[in-house]
């Protein structure tokens, strides 16, 4: 782990211990009980949707601000309206401008699986994604040690929530097995914030037929899924590339009607 990646992480240690002094996880598994049940994200990008995981993100380490006053409350049911899949939400508040606020913002507005967006490393971040509305999590292989990642997997289905596990190199595939509900092929190098869309075919070459295969990032031509779409790809995970113009749900409704 490097870069910006071990910053994050380092912040993300800070926030959690901080927040648990405000609310411990006690506290948290006592408001899990009447949380309605989580809609599947495995299932909605299995069928024959668009794939598409529309993204909600204010801002990112590569990018800088993208659309700093994004209002979700506008933008998320614009994206369900357009056709996505599932939505990611991300949550962090210091690299990417977000709030567990803005998933509990939406979630009545919406019905379709929303990802909690984060840097998971704490089991105490599961129950709040759950109580918040989230359906699935994201687990990053570069952040956690296996077997942490493998005690987060479990404890997410313990809770209802999918997990959708992010590799980057051909030294994480060891991460994956027949628990993790979903793979994320990552695009972009966190080291360097290269994006290379190649990345997606290297690694999903290694792994079985029946992954359930999304790729992460750096995804901005319709063209691009077309080809991710015909070697087996299930999700696209797409942020700036809507979230950068002015009515993103409108530029997502263009961009599937040119995958279809
Ligand atoms: O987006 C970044 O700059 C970034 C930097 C460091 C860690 C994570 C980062 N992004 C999180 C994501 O996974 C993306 O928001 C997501 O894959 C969508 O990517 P994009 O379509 O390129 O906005």
């Amino acid at each position: 782990m490097k870069d910006i990646l071990s910053e994050i992480i380092a912040n993300k240690r800070f926030e959690v211990d901080l927040q648990k002094q405000t609310i411990s996880l006690e506290q948290l598994q006592e408001g899990i009980g009447d949380i309605p049940m989580a809609r599947s994200m495995k299932q909605a990008l299995s069928s024959s949707s668009s794939g598409i995981i529309a993204e909600f993100k204010r801002r990112s380490p590569s990018k800088g601000w993208i659309k700093q006053e994004a209002c979700p409350k506008e933008i998320v049911p614009s994206y369900v309206a357009a056709g996505a899949s599932a939505l990611s939400i991300l949550t962090d508040e210091k690299f990417f401008g977000g709030s567990l606020k803005d998933i509990r913002t939406v979630r009545p507005l919406v019905d379709i699986p929303i990802l909690r967006k984060d840097f998971i490393i704490d089991e105490y971040q599961l129950y709040q994604a759950r109580i918040v509305g989230a359906d699935a999590v994201l687990l990053i292989a570069a952040a956690l040690e296996k077997d942490k990642c493998q005690q987060l997997t479990e404890q997410a289905h313990v809770l209802g929530l999918e997990v959708l596990l992010e590799i980057h190199s051909i030294e994480e595939l060891s991460y994956i097995n027949n628990e993790v509900d979903m793979v994320g092929i990552n695009n972009r190098n966190l080291g360097t914030f290269i994006t290379d869309i190649e990345n997606s075919f290297r690694l999903a070459r290694q792994l079985p037929q029946d992954t359930v295969l999304v790729s992460e990032s750096g995804i901005s031509k319709p063209e691009v899924v077309k080809r991710l779409q015909a070697y087996g790809f299930h999700g696209f995970l797409i942020g700036e590339t809507f979230m950068k113009t002015p009515q993103p749900g409108e530029t997502l409704q263009s961009f599937i009607q040119s995958i279809q």
